[in-house]
């Protein structure tokens, strides 16, 4: 991905007036990078996300969503400001995006199995259910959960399962690219890292990239090449996480790095 100072913006509709929630945000991702996204609430995460996954482009009423208005954001070669219809699809199947709060948002009368093979059918009504069953239980079985677990529903698992459940069927069909918004939220501390670990593996494994949102640093640490810090919807400290902590530029950085403490560094 090679974003060069995009401008995000929220249009306007009847109460209110149009939002630039990002501004200037330059980062390039390059083949078998997992970049680590971190910033305060508000700082335009989620909406990077939405509009770098393909996301907003894709969304059913275009109305309400993010949409580029200034820059250039190229994605596996494709430029999206310009890219719709069938190319966009098409893109989009290369593409793992997991929304913010994913995991609340399972459909609830599909098992586990179904809901994380789900995106492979959807690309290919045909393909081979034992494979799918098979990439399910692995996804599973490395994100740490039970493989009994595949025949369950939604409501039968705790929350950090489901955002489990979710993170696997972001991962099911191998994205050349993830986008992954918050993965570890509403999991336990205890295999927060771990679950970061794994999802940064297997795209490592594949020569595939990442970008990972959290607000916590520590859960990022041990898994990222380089972290890239949003404020106010703009990249304010971009390198790997001692760089940019060590010797941070921006204020926010400054406050980011004193509260992490040195031995943890
Ligand atoms: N649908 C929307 N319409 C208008 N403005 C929006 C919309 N969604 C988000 N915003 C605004 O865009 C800015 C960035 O929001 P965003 O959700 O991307 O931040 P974030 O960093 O992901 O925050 P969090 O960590 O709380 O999820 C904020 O000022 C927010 O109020």
């Amino acid at each position: 991905m090679t974003a060069s100072d995009v401008t995000i913006e929220y249009p306007a509709h009847s109460v209110s007036s149009a939002h630039t929630a990002v501004k200037g945000f330059t980062l390039n991702v390059e083949p078998g990078e997992i970049i680590g996204l971190v910033g305060s609430s508000g700082s335009g995460k989620s909406t990077v996300a939405s509009v770098i996954s393909g996301s907003a482009a894709m969304a059913p009423s275009r109305d309400g969503a993010p949409r580029i208005v200034g820059g250039a954001l190229s994605v596996l070669g494709y430029d999206l400001k310009r890219t719709r219809g069938r190319k966009l699809s098409r893109l989009t199947f290369g593409i793992g995006h997991l929304a913010q709060d994913a995991g609340s948002t399972l459909t609830s009368n599909m098992t586990v199995a179904e809901i994380i093979a789900e995106p492979l059918f959807l690309r290919d009504k045909h393909f081979d259910a034992n494979d799918a069953g098979l990439r399910a239980a692995t996804l599973l079985d490395r994100l740490l959960l039970p493989v009994g677990m595949l025949n369950m529903l939604p409501h039968e698992l705790s929350s950090g399962q489901r955002q489990r459940v979710a993170v696997a069927r972001a991962l099911v069909m191998d994205p050349v690219f993830l986008v992954a918004d918050e993965p570890t939220a509403g999991i336990d501390v205890s295999v927060r890292g771990q679950v970061v670990d794994v999802i940064a593996s297997l795209q490592r494994d594949r020569g595939a990239s990442a970008i990972i949102i959290s607000h916590d640093l520590d859960v990022l640490r041990r898994s990222v090449d380089r972290i890239a810090v949003l404020h106010e919807g703009m990249v304010v400290g971009l390198g790997t996480i001692d760089e940019v902590l060590d010797d941070p530029h921006h204020p926010y950085v400054q406050g980011l790095a004193r509260t992490v403490s040195g031995d943890q560094r």
